[in-house]
């Protein structure tokens, strides 16, 4: 398995606010899938994320990403991981302001070893006539296919997408939905999305449902859907 979730657990809080978030997750998901992590809000959808993404540390279990464990890693070790081999798209695309498209998306390639060609990208992100603007001059959906561009210039083995749609209307949501699967089919890169939004798990591979930091429910999708033909 190519990314290997083990038994992890999560608290937050201290003394009598202490909390158990994550209750034992166990699960996996094979190179170059697509899977979609649902649950109610609460359920511990970002917190998963984030500790596979190496920015929260679990307080018990291990994440294992092509047989390397996250928490063997020191902070410098961690930190190249995270730079060579993850890539992250938030609801809120956190782009640099003063930077243009394609400026901001170097911002990702000069962080890697061995980054996508900008310009293809470019083209590839629907941003070519747009590389020169200032986020300020896009719309959402152009924002986010920035953001999706400055975590994809590196080729990260995985795409952490949390919430990607969340701030978008329909189409524009649509529209990302297909740039993610293109992306996933032309690089092959393994893709983990966080998200309320139900219709989405008929493009996964992989589907897992968590509620109260359990999972409740996961599955292969055997009949999985272009992001083209979702509707909700
Ligand atoms: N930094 C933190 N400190 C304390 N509690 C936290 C922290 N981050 C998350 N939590 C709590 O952990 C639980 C899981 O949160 P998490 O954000 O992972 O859920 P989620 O399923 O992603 O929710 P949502 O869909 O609303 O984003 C929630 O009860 C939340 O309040």
């Amino acid at each position: 398995m190519f990314l290997e979730i083990k038994s992890i657990e999560k608290y937050y809080g201290t003394g009598e606010n202490r909390t158990k978030v994550l209750k034992g997750i166990t699960t996996g998901v094979e190179k170059g899938k697509i899977c979609v992590l649902l649950g109610p809000s609460g359920s511990g959808k970002s917190t998963l994320l984030n500790i596979i993404g190496g920015i929260e540390k679990a307080d018990g279990g291990s994440i294992a990403i092509d047989g390397s464990k996250i928490e063997d890693m020191n902070e410098k070790q961690l930190s190249l991981y995270r730079r060579n081999h993850l890539g992250y798209v938030f609801q809120f695309y956190n782009l640099i302001p003063n930077l243009t498209v394609k400026e901001n998306i170097e911002v990702g390639a000069f962080l890697s070893k061995n980054p996508l060609d900008t310009d293809e990208l470019l083209h590839t992100l629907g941003l070519w006539e747009h590389k020169d603007k200032v986020p300020s001059q896009l719309s959402g959906g152009q924002q986010q296919r920035t953001s999706i561009g400055r975590a994809i210039v590196k080729n990260p083995d995985i795409l952490l997408c949390d919430e990607p749609t969340g701030a978008l209307d329909y189409k524009t949501s649509k529209d990302i939905l297909k740039l993610i699967e293109t992306i996933n089919q032309k690089y092959g890169n393994t893709v983990i999305i966080v998200t309320h939004n139900d219709a989405i798990k008929l493009m996964a591979d992989k589907v897992i449902k968590l509620r109260d930091g359990n999972i409740r429910k996961e599955y292969e999708n055997t009949e999985k859907v272009n992001a083209e033909e979702l509707d909700w």
